[in-house]
C-alpha cells in the first residue's frame, strides 16, 4: 500500500530524512511517533505527493510518484492536517465544508448537487454533528471541527486516510470521543497513517508503529514490539515507562532523563 524506499530529503544544507525505508501493508493502520523536527509531517507530505524526495522511491497504493498523476493518486487519499483546516473558510456553513471534500475544493463558488448535500449530511450524522450542519464552521468547538474534518475526508471514500496530530489541541472528552469515530474506521476497507504525539491516541485500531529520530526510522513493526520501554526511551533521549491498559499504551516519564 505504502512502500518508502531509501528515501533522503534534504532542504538546502539540512539532511532532513535520512535512509528512510518503511513498508505499509494492506490490513494494517500505522502510526508515526518521534520527536518534535524529526521528520513526521514531512514523510506524510511525502506519502500525499505534496513532497519529493531528494532520492529513493515512494510508492502509494500502486502508483509511483514521479511516473503517475500525483492529483489523482491524492483522490484516494484523505488528509486530516491543521494546514488544511486553515484553509477552510470559517464562515461557510458547516455541511458545506464537509461537501467540498467530494471534489477535494476547499470552497465551493457554484450550485451544490443535491445529492452530494445529502451524502454530507449523512457523514455529519455519522460523526454526530448533524445539528450543527448549518452553523458555520467558525462556531463550532475545536473537537467539533476535527470531527468535521473526518467527515469530509470520508466523502470520497478514500482508501488511504493521513491524519497529522488530529488530537492537538482537544480536552480529554473532546479527544476520547474523536478517537470513538477514529475506532470505527476500522469498519472501512481503509489504510490509517497517524501521526501524534501522545502515546495513550494509540487505540486499538492500531496494529503497527514506527519511530522516527533525527529524520531516520530506529523501529517499525507491530505495536506491542516497537512501542517498549527500551525503544520509546531511546527515540524521545529520555527514560520511560509503558503501560498497557484498555489495549493502549500509557507512558510515564521517569525523572532523570537529559535536560
Ligand atoms: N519549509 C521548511 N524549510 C526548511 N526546513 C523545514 C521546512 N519545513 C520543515 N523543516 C524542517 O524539517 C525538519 C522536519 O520537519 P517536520 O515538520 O517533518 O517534523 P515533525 O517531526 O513533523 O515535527 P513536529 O513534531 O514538531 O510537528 C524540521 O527540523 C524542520 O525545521
Amino acid at each position: 500500500m505504502i512502500s518508502l524506499q531509501d528515501i533522503t530529503f534534504r532542504r538546502g544544507d539540512r539532511q532532513i530524512l535520512n535512509g528512510v525505508n518503511l513498508q505499509m501493508n494492506t490490513g494494517e493502520h500505522w502510526v508515526i511517533l518521534g520527536r518534535n523536527g524529526c521528520g513526521k509531517t514531512t514523510l506524510l507530505e511525502m506519502m500525499n505527493g505534496y513532497e519529493f524526495p531528494t532520492s529513493g522511491t515512494v510508492d502509494v497504493l500502486g502508483n509511483r510518484y514521479g511516473e503517475c498523476d500525483v492529483r489523482e493518486v491524492r483522490k484516494e487519499i484523505g488528509y486530516i492536517s491543521q494546514s488544511i483546516l486553515e484553509k477552510l473558510t470559517l464562515r461557510d456553513p458547516v455541511w458545506e465544508v464537509v461537501a467540498t471534500g467530494e471534489y477535494a475544493f476547499l470552497r465551493f463558488y457554484q450550485e451544490i448537487d443535491e445529492a452530494v448535500r445529502l451524502k454530507a449530511l449523512s457523514f455529519l450524522e455519522e460523526v454526530g454533528l448533524l445539528h450543527v450542519a448549518e452553523q458555520s464552521l467558525g462556531s463550532l468547538s475545536q473537537g467539533e471541527r476535527k470531527k468535521v474534518m473526518l467527515a469530509r475526508a470520508l466523502m470520497l471514500n478514500p482508501k488511504l486516510l493521513i491524519m497529522d496530530e488530529p488530537c492537538a489541541g482537544l480536552d480529554l472528552y473532546e479527544r476520547e470521543k474523536l478517537l470513538i469515530d477514529l475506532g470505527r474506521l476500522s469498519e472501512r476497507d481503509m489504510m490509517v497513517v497517524y501521526v501524534t504525539h501522545h502515546m495513550e491516541e494509540i487505540i486499538p485500531l492500531f496494529t503497527h508503529v514506527a519511530l522516527v529520530q533525527n529524520g531516520e526510522i530506529v523501529a517499525a513493526g507491530p505495536k506491542k514490539e516497537v512501542l517498549s520501554a527500551e525503544w520509546l526511551s531511546t527515540a524521545y533521549d529520555w527514560p520511560v515507562e509503558v503501560h498497557w491498559a484498555d489495549d493502549r499504551p500509557w507512558i510515564r516519564a521517569l525523572s532523570g532523563g537529559r535536560t
